[in-house]
């Protein structure tokens, strides 16, 4: 077999968890979008909370996601077309080896974000039992919250891939709505990453850590903070220019399963 038969063969099977390519509105070839299983079952939006594990720049909502739904997730994502980032990064970016799938789905960003708790908890966060205003909401996510970005990222790592040190930037986004064919302008403040393994799945490693900056000059750094995968945990951070340096621990057992976007808000 040539290898441009391979690769045709090596297409028409990963393209089973994708809808046929779409056609723009101005007639240009769009590429297709995967059909995403639907998102239940989940827990109710009244038994979840925001925990800070670093006040005001890292938080976490435990069980965002269902045990079933991150399994069925993570039996669906197998089956795209990821591919594997290569060694040698773009000058100014981070070593980062993992297999990644990158898809522009504003519906698929809408369901994440109003078709589970998502919504009801950025907008009227509860962190560690403390209500916020609405002054001290618009504040911590950098302004108004429209939704999360459509630029959907699924990273698998397997055992030996890691993501290393690096800051997040902020974007400069078009954010499309149902109600007005006109895009709202928008930029991104907090990355939103969303675990489907843990050591329950058989991942060892993987964890996420965070470096918080010393102070002041001439104090110490504070210890840097590790999130602990598990299954169905969002967590959420500060990125742009008050992101802090992080990294994607190394696998070393298993794989590791993320979903990756963005929160929204309006310009
Ligand atoms: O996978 C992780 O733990 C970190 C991912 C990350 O830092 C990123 O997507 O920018
Ligand atoms: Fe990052």
């Amino acid at each position: 077999m040539s290898s441009k038969t391979k690769q045709t063969k090596k297409q028409t099977t990963t393209t089973n968890a994708i809808k046929s390519s779409r056609i723009a509105p101005n007639g240009a070839k769009q590429p297709s979008l995967p059909k995403w299983p639907a998102i239940q079952p989940l827990v109710a939006p009244s038994d979840l909370t925001l925990t800070a594990l670093l006040p005001d720049q890292v938080l976490t909502i435990s069980r965002f996601w269902t045990t079933a739904l991150c399994k069925s997730y993570v039996a669906f994502l197998a089956t795209l077309p990821l591919i594997t980032t290569p060694g040698t990064p773009q000058k100014g970016h981070a070593v980062r080896v993992n297999d990644r799938y990158q898809v522009e789905d504003s519906a698929f960003a809408d369901r994440l974000w109003s078709g589970t708790a998502l919504k009801e908890l950025v907008e009227h966060p509860t962190i560690d039992g403390r209500e916020l205003s609405a002054e001290d909401t618009k504040e911590l996510w950098g302004g108004e919250v429209l939704g999360l970005n459509s630029n959907i990222r699924v990273y698998r790592y397997s055992k030996g891939q890691f993501f290393d040190q690096h800051y997040d930037d902020s974007n400069i986004i078009s954010f499309p709505t149902s109600t007005s064919p006109i895009p709202i302008p928008a930029r991104t403040t907090w990355t939103l990453l969303l675990y489907l393994s843990s050591p329950a799945t058989g991942c060892q490693g993987g964890e996420t850590v965070f470096y918080p900056e010393a102070p002041g000059k001439r104090q110490v750094a504070p210890a840097p903070v590790i999130a602990a995968l598990e299954v169905g945990m969002a967590l959420l951070h500060r990125h742009g220019k008050d992101c802090l340096l992080h990294e994607g621990r190394e696998v070393l057992d298993g794989e590791k399963w993320v979903i990756r976007s963005d929160l929204c808000v309006r310009r």
